[in-house]
């Protein structure tokens, strides 16, 4: 396999088999996953060749992982007696992404909580900070214990590390990591469950049962075992598209989010 993987197209909907014998006429094109280099090459391009700034497609991103959970997970089917969620969020873009499902999450009718242990001394991350403090969602300290994550929460958000993610996990992220293991409330990771290698995904990780996969899934998300695969950051011009052979997907008429 290269890079490649099955999944259903807008055009059909359709699973298509990549390893069929059929006819490439008659195979509907399936959307590429990413490798990490890949991920950050276009991350990159948007920045410095279409435009784009970060701050942009952070909201966007950010809008579309909030809308996607809200379909995931309506506020009628929540099991506490609040729309409770905690999302949290790591040292990178990754967790910037969070900040911004979370306020969007807020205007949509949730009650996010935010732990941001670690918070990069700049104007785009302190900006966030302050938008999600106006907005009056409450900042944890400290991280609670698997059982009082449980008892509190709908959902937890996983916008601790995305596609730069390299390495054995760093403190305060790999004890955060533990519990998050033990916990049993369904985790909603951004684009990488979080500790899982961008390519390699991790056999004794995370195991969120949402993934939403900005631009375009990486590697790792064919090894996604959990019950809701979106795609969001419907933000990519054509030409990053043809350069990349992205192949991505027909997003629904005017949605943001598209599930796979
Ligand atoms: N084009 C797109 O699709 C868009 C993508 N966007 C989003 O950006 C995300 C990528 O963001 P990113 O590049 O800032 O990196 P990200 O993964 O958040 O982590 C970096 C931080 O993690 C840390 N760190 C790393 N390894 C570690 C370890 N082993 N243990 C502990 N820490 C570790 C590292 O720490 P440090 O170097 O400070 O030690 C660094 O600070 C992407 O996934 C998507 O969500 C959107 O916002 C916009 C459009
Ligand atoms: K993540």
């Amino acid at each position: 396999q290269t890079g490649t993987c099955p999944l259903s197209t807008a055009a059909n909907n359709h699973k298509k088999d990549c390893f069929s014998n059929r006819p490439a006429s008659t195979m509907a094109q399936t959307i590429k996953y990413l490798g990490q280099e890949e991920a950050q090459h276009i991350d990159e391009e948007l920045f410095s060749e279409y435009g784009f700034s970060v701050d942009q497609l952070m909201e966007l991103a950010g809008l579309s992982c909030a809308t996607a959970i809200a379909r995931a997970y309506p506020l009628t089917s929540l099991v506490k007696a609040r729309p409770s969620l905690l999302v949290i969020c790591g040292p990178g873009n990754n967790g910037g992404d969070g900040l911004v499902c979370a306020r969007h999450l807020k205007l949509f009718g949730y009650e996010p909580t935010i732990l941001y242990p670690k918070r990069p001394n700049k104007p785009l991350f302190q900006g966030l900070t302050t938008q999600c403090q106006k907005m009056e969602i409450p900042f944890l300290t400290e991280m609670p214990e698997a059982e009082v994550i449980d008892e509190a929460y709908n959902l937890v958000i996983d916008a601790i590390f995305g596609f730069s993610f390299k390495g054995a996990v760093r403190e305060p992220f790999g004890s955060i990591l533990d519990v998050l293991k033990k916990t049993t409330a369904p985790i909603a990771s951004i684009d990488i469950p979080s500790g899982w290698d961008v390519e390699q995904g991790s056999a004794d990780g995370l195991q969120p049962d949402m993934l939403i996969s900005l631009t375009a899934p990486k590697k790792s998300a064919s090894l996604f075992r959990g019950r809701y695969h979106f795609l969001g950051g419907r933000f990519v011009p054509p030409g990053l598209e043809r350069k990349y052979q992205l192949n991505l997907p027909q997003y629904p008429g005017l949605d943001c989010v598209l599930q796979l």
